[in-house]
């Protein structure tokens, strides 16, 4: 094959990389000798030879756990457990012992019992078949000590820069594989949910699976980029393929916290716009998720998400995250997100009109209803039930890093007092009447998105009502230079970077200090580590964006001191012109 080609797959590990193409093939040869007459086999000998290799195959197995926890941790080795366990399941120990005792020799036993389990779990769907994988595993090993096979390819020593490409790995081969010197892995078979899969993914290997197309003509030795995100292989991708994409994937994963280098904590979330973004975003290393924009379980479809789908679509979010805030954005339509069933009215300019909060508050009263009994009832999820904090919609929040689990929620386009105001009112009726249904629910952190000119002139009186404020800077950016986001004409003025959007920015962090509630970003501009020493000057507690950015602004945030953030962003808030503020924070205009 002659490039540049790509073939798609699954994307498993979110991150790319690029390097030499090196097929492994399972191993040493596996193959039986022919079946013998079972007048000739001695069932005691074969007994004796299935007890020794139970033993050779579990040292292995327990070899292969404490490699893996050393690598990547507890919970990903305990499929280890899982395996030795298979080595003592009754239900495979019996049926080969019976065989043997029939005549047959012990690794023709094996062989035939595990091929049943095997055929039963691909005969299941999703996870369970991919359960089949461990059992591969598993009697490739009894198999080896049988018959006295050599190991297979020593997989951690790898040359640098080695793209494995594989008709499947087992969960062993991959907690072999030393990351730094693995540039990816792509795989004919295999899911995102096998063993395999999650520990390439704790190891941070790049990861495309399921490449069913065409993987099989790429000759040892060819360049190959494996796009973990994208969910592309692509062969001898050229220089420009390349660059881009190593660009964005050169920081790695930092799974924990990050704080500033004198100690402020900043989380680092994501914003996800579908549930299948939330796993991966877990993959970057994102702190929790800082805006669910909801209303994707609304569009592409003819009647509205009932409050069970609802419910269950957070639960999930909030079970990804066990430690982590889940903050999510109330239904966010109108403006340039229309949704048919709903019969937005005409609006002359819609992104002036009805939008956000605005419809939830009047026209969608009931929309808005359903929403909240979903929300709070899913708060009861979170940590202690109470979301992390403001049980009791009282404005308080506590920051501690140890108690920000659980669910948030955020209302959007806020311009008013009264809406703040009104929103909470109705999430303390729609708590009222769960209470009065005895339906297990609590009150999550309630807060406001600042996009419009007004909330960020009003973020002190918004902070003292909420617990917390996020600047999403796509639409304040918008809205404060009245030029529409979508418009290529006027893109020069949609820029976070002009003066009067920073201003607003700051504005807004500093309308909350003094007060308990918490600041964040999730516009796009959060997501930009050119700009994360800027963010951290105006004083936000954390920065919520596309997964795939995390690990270069975490990188950031760690290199960051607080006091000298602030004076880059007093020095920015003293520009009057968007290339002063490109040439103080050194940026290309
Ligand atoms: C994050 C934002 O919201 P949206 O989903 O409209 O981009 C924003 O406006 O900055």
């Amino acid at each position: 094959m002659t490039g540049p080609t790509t073939l798609t797959g699954i994307g498993s590990t979110p991150r790319t990389g690029v390097g030499t193409a090196r097929w492994y093939r399972g191993g040493a040869d596996l193959t039986l000798p022919d079946r013998p007459d079972p007048s000739t086999v001695d069932p005691a000998i074969e007994r004796e030879r299935f007890e020794a290799a139970r033993e050779e195959a579990r040292e292995a197995i327990r070899l292969a756990r404490d490699r893996a926890e050393a690598r990547v941790g507890g919970e990903e080795a305990a499929v280890f457990d899982a395996h030795e366990a298979f080595l003592d399941d009754p239900g495979i120990v019996d049926d080969v012992e019976d065989a043997i005792a029939d005549g047959t020799p012990a690794e023709h036993a094996v062989r035939d019992r595990f091929e049943a389990a095997i055929g039963q779990f691909e005969g299941m769907d999703g996870r369970m078949a991919e359960r089949a994988d461990d059992l591969r595993d598993v009697r490739d090993r009894l198999l080896r000590a049988l018959l006295d096979a050599p190991t297979p390819t020593d997989l951690s020593t790898l040359p640098a820069g080695t793209v494995l490409l594989a008709e499947r790995l087992t969960p062993s081969d991959t907690a072999e594989l030393d990351p730094a010197a693995v540039a990816g892995i792509a795989t004919v078979a295999g899911g995102r949910t096998s063993h395999a899969a999650i520990i390439a993914r704790s190891l941070s290997i790049p990861a495309v699976v399921g490449v069913v197309d065409a993987l099989a003509e790429v000759a040892d030795g060819t360049e190959v980029l494996v796009d973990g995100e994208a969910g592309e292989v692509v062969v001898e991708p050229g220089e420009k393929r390349r660059a881009a994409a190593l660009r964005k994937d050169d920081a790695p994963v930092v799974p924990e916290p990050v704080s500033t280098a004198d100690g402020r904590a900043i989380e680092v979330a994501a914003n996800v716009g579908s549930g299948a973004e939330v796993p991966p975003a877990s993959d970057r290393g994102a702190d929790g998720i800082g805006l669910f924009r909801s209303e994707f379980l609304f569009l592409d479809r003819e009647s509205p998400p009932d409050e069970e789908e609802q419910y269950e679509a957070v639960v999930a979010a909030l079970e990804a995250f066990p430690d982590d805030r889940i903050v999510v954005r109330t239904l966010d339509v109108g403006g340039d997100k229309q949704v048919p069933y709903l019969d937005l009215p005409e609006e002359p300019n819609p992104f002036l009109g009805r939008r956000g909060i605005r419809l939830s508050l009047e026209e969608h009263a009931d929309l808005f209803e359903t929403q909240l009994r979903a929300l709070l009832r899913a708060a009861a999820h979170g940590r202690d039930g109470n979301g992390g904090g403001g049980s009791e919609g009282d404005g308080a929040s506590d920051d501690d890093r140890d108690d920000r689990g659980g669910l948030a929620v955020m209302f959007p386009m806020v311009s008013r007092v009264e809406e703040v105001e009104a929103a909470l009112d109705r999430v303390e009726s729609v708590a009222a009447d769960l209470a009065a249904e005895g339906v297990d629910h609590a009150v999550p952190e309630l807060g406001a998105m600042v996009e419009t000119p007004a909330a960020s002139y009003l973020a002190d009186a918004l902070a003292a009502r909420l617990d917390f404020l996020s600047v999403g800077t796509n639409d304040l950016a918008g809205y404060v230079m009245a030029a529409d986001r979508e418009s290529d004409a006027v893109a020069d003025y949609h820029d976070p970077l002009h003066p009067a959007v920073l201003r607003a920015i700051d504005r807004t962090t500093a309308g909350a200090e003094g007060t308990d509630a918490w600041v964040g970003m999730c516009g796009e501009m959060a997501g930009d580590p050119e700009l994360t020493e800027l963010s951290v000057g105006f004083g936000l507690d954390e920065l919520s964006m596309s997964a795939v950015t995390i690990p270069a602004v975490k990188e950031r945030v760690r290199e960051v001191d607080s006091a000298e953030a602030r004076e880059l962003a007093e020095a920015v808030l003293r520009c009057e012109t968007r290339a002063e503020v490109r040439d103080v924070l050194g940026l290309d205009e």
